[in-house]
């Protein structure tokens, strides 16, 4: 608080200021629900009209919470069942750009221990965690409060652990120890089963079933891990931005807490969780390869109102060549059907991407 010139008490608020205190203590959001706060920091609050899209956690009894994205058992899947698959993944890629899958072969004491070692290694000491603090990813690996902390408008309610996986991991003593045999062992799961959807959204596209596996699209693989703890004031924040995913695929795990919603038209429509299930979803880079026959869509997570936290991990495939070029296969191009995107590299594509918060899709600059 200051004095003006006309004795009036008016408010400084040095946002950059704040934001970088707040970075330096190195506690995490999670600290800061620790440490007994009632009301969230200013630097957290979206104000409503620029971020129109948030909505409350969902209620069970509003409408658009009772349409929900598809759900693909999986069994059978290199026999009888495969064409039948094919068609409802090509389906659900194209009208939703999420799914959630049944029977996909990753085991249900997997999806357990890797929900549990994240709570676990964020429920640490803060002088433990804050080993781990930091944006470089030097190391390969990560653990912030927002990686656009500094570019965004407005801050989410959400701590991250962030580690590349593919093509090399991290070194081993690099990942924390509480748990390193955990995520490491997702990731090995997750590569299996990503070599299984890549089959499938390629032959959905009528290509080769390793078409994508031979662009190198299952060799680059980031793993986030994150951790919404509980918000004091759910209703002036978001646990996650709205947002597109820029890779090829994503998949992911949460946990039964709930809170991730997904557009579909106008609507924002929830991502129940479901017991032993993954959610998959396609990022720009494979709307832009499959020249829009597949859809990257904007999904965001509220901010968590319970008590008990949410927990989440997400592995985003992306191709390893580089200085390739990326863009409309020129099998999905005819006279009927022109290529909608220009071709790029994978570098210009991360630059633009990164030079960018967290927010809706990055695709619009690479259009024709
Ligand atoms: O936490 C979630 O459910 C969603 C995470 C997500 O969308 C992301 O990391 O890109
Ligand atoms: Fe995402």
């Amino acid at each position: 608080m200051t004095i003006n010139s006309q004795n009036q008490q008016i408010e400084i608020y040095d946002r950059s200021k704040e934001v970088k205190e707040f970075d330096d203590s190195k506690i995490g959001v999670k600290g800061l629900v620790d440490s007994g706060i009632t009301t969230i920091p200013r630097f957290f609050v979206h104000p409503p009209e620029s971020f129109p899209s948030i909505t409350t956690h969902p209620n069970p009894s509003d409408d658009h919470h009772r349409k929900e994205i598809p759900i693909i058992d999986l069994s059978f899947v290199h026999s009888h069942r495969r064409t039948i698959i094919i068609d409802e993944i090509k389906e659900a890629s194209r009208n939703w750009g999420f799914f959630q899958i049944l029977n996909h072969g990753v085991p249900t004491d997997v999806l357990d221990r890797t929900i549990s070692s994240i709570k676990a290694f964020n429920e640490q000491s803060n002088e433990i965690k804050s080993k781990y603090y930091g944006r470089e990813m030097g190391k390969g690996i990560a653990f912030s409060t927002n990686f656009d902390l500094f570019q965004s408008k407005a801050a989410s309610w959400r701590d991250t652990l962030q580690m590349k996986t593919g093509p090399t991991p991290p070194h081993f003593d690099h990942i924390p120890e509480i748990c390193r045999r955990e995520l490491l062992e997702w990731d090995q799961q997750v590569q299996l089963l990503g070599e299984t959807l890549m089959g499938l959204l390629s032959e959905g596209l009528g290509l080769e079933k390793d078409k994508l596996k031979e662009m190198s699209c299952l060799d680059s693989r980031l793993m986030v891990a994150h951790y919404y703890p509980y918000c004091p004031e759910p209703e002036r924040t978001v646990g996650l931005k709205s947002h597109s995913d820029p890779g090829v695929l994503t998949v992911l795990l949460q946990d039964e807490i709930g809170g991730l919603q997904v557009k579909n038209g106008e609507d924002w429509i929830d991502v129940k969780p479901c017991s032993g299930a993954l959610v998959i979803n396609i990022g720009d880079l494979l709307q832009m390869i499959s020249n829009d026959e597949y859809k990257s869509v904007e999904h965001q997570v509220v901010a968590n109102p319970f008590r008990e936290p949410r927990v989440s991990s997400g592995v985003f495939f992306n191709p390893s060549k580089r200085e390739d070029s990326y863009g409309p296969l020129p099998e999905l191009v005819s006279a009927e059907k022109p290529a909608i995107y220009k071709q790029f590299t994978l570098t210009d594509f991360m630059r633009q991407f990164f030079s960018k918060e967290l927010e809706g899709k990055a695709i619009d600059y690479f259009k024709l």
